[in-house]
């Protein structure tokens, strides 16, 4: 299958059949997979507030005059659906969603229903013998047999086996997308099904760019150099989800992950629950951070650092003590004293820097939330104390960092975005 020069699939052992590997050695920041959305769905709180087809986010949207469910931002955009399936839909859609059979399905079941009646309302002039249709049913299937949900078209075309056929690959093939970490709508693109494999240490990661008059694209980028022969992963899951990731492995993809994160918290042993006793949690994270000061980062996770975990660290591990963490920093620096809000930033970058991989785009726009409350501080003091000198010197220097961080991955998603913001921070501390 020609996926382009720099990626190709190779057989691999277990579930997950085959590989993408490195035909030659890829730079970070480079792009290795570039494809158009075959199908979206938006979530509902975003419906409105961005264009059904290009997903761009926009304050002047026309409804569609037929359903009113529908919104472009313009009348290329418009046709461009109109084409591709809002017309098989357009006059059953409020038909279809007030049925009891679509109302008593879960929010995340009807996103599915949604998405499953776009692309059987987008196959049904197609043949089933077609490359696209192809290209669907050649994805792995799911672990599980799930009924698939009704839909607003039943085609002659596409029957109920073949929907079924279709339906039980979206749980383990289809992506969220999302702008600046924020997902606004999930899609389905083949070729990078097809593709990646996950990893909890993931070597590549996804993007999207939104551009009017086009569906939505995924870029596939190297977060590190990646030498010739390398498997390319993806992350499927948030990594930091580190005592309930198994699981959802388990239950949602039929595989075990065996990467070296997974290796390295099955060496440490289970995770306790952190102290209730605050006293107890900031001495937790005292220690956490005396470790990590004395041990040189040299931009490995701990997962491939040689040096022992202490044990009596692993609660910083459970997934309530990094939720109660980024909680606190969030509060303080939004509305709190600049040292708490320091504090407790360092030992989120701490955890950050321990589960995820160098230039993840979280430890990115962590950085970006340091920089932006120290020159906050700065703002706050007289502007010739030593304070302010100090925190615009670490405004500068958390800057400079979530600058080499966020640039590997380079610009994606909504215009606005935190390229945007370091840029006009950068001026600031130019002033
Ligand atoms: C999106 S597909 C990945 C592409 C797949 N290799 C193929 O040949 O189509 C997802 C499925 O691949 C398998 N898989 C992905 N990552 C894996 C991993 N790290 N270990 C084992 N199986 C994996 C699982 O069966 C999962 O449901």
């Amino acid at each position: 299958m020609p996926f382009g020069t720099a990626v190709k699939l190779e057989p691999r052992a277990g579930p997950s059949r085959s590989k993408a590997v490195a035909t030659r050695q890829i730079c970070a920041g480079s792009s290795v997979l570039s494809c158009e959305a075959l199908c979206t769905v938006l979530l509902p709180e975003e419906k409105g507030q961005r264009c059904d087809t290009c997903n761009s986010k926009s304050v002047q949207l026309q409804k569609c005059s037929g359903c009113a469910a529908y919104f472009y931002c313009s009348t290329v955009c418009q046709g461009l659906q109109w084409r591709s399936h809002h017309k098989k839909i357009c006059k059953r859609f409020n038909k279809y969603t007030s049925s009891l059979g679509f109302q008593a399905l879960a929010p995340h079941e009807k996103l599915d229903a949604l998405l499953l009646s776009h692309l059987v309302a987008q196959l049904d002039g197609v043949s089933v013998d077609s490359d696209l249709v192809s290209s669907i049913t050649s994805l792995l299937p799911g672990p599980i047999e799930i009924a698939s949900p009704p839909i607003a078209f039943s085609s002659t075309h596409i029957r109920a086996p073949l929907v079924r056929d279709i339906y039980s690959r979206f749980g383990n093939n289809n992506f969220v997308i999302h702008s600046h970490l924020t997902t606004f709508g999930h899609g389905i693109f083949p070729r990078a099904s097809r593709m990646f494999n996950h990893s909890c240490l993931p070597n590549v990661a996804a993007k999207y760019i939104l551009s009017p008059s086009t569906f939505p694209k995924m870029e596939v980028v190297a977060l590190r150099d990646i030498s010739e022969g390398e498997e390319l992963c993806l992350p499927y899951l948030d990594p930091a989800l580190l005592q309930s990731r198994q699981q959802i492995f388990q239950l949602s993809y039929g595989f075990e992950c065996r990467c070296d994160s997974c290796l390295f918290l099955e060496k440490i042993g289970p995770i306790p629950k952190p102290p209730d006793d605050q006293v107890e949690r900031d001495k937790l994270a005292l220690d956490l951070m005396q470790f990590m000061q004395a041990t040189p980062y040299d931009g490995l996770t701990l997962s491939t650092c040689s040096i022992p975990f202490p044990s009596d660290l692993r609660p910083v591990f459970h997934e309530s003590f990094i939720a109660h963490v980024a909680e606190k920093f969030r509060n303080a620096s939004h509305d709190g004293l600049y040292s708490t809000a320091l504090n407790s930033g360092l030992i989120l970058l701490a955890l950050y820097r321990l589960i995820y991989p160098p230039n993840y785009p979280q430890i990115g726009m962590h950085l970006l939330e340091l920089a932006k409350t120290s020159w906050n501080t700065t703002v706050l003091e007289d502007p010739a104390s030593l304070a302010a000198d100090r925190a615009k010197r670490e405004s500068r220097a958390y800057l400079d960092e979530a600058k080499a961080v966020l640039q590997t991955l380079g610009p994606e998603g909504d215009l606005d975005g935190p390229l945007v913001e370091i840029d006009t921070l950068e001026q600031l501390l130019r002033a």
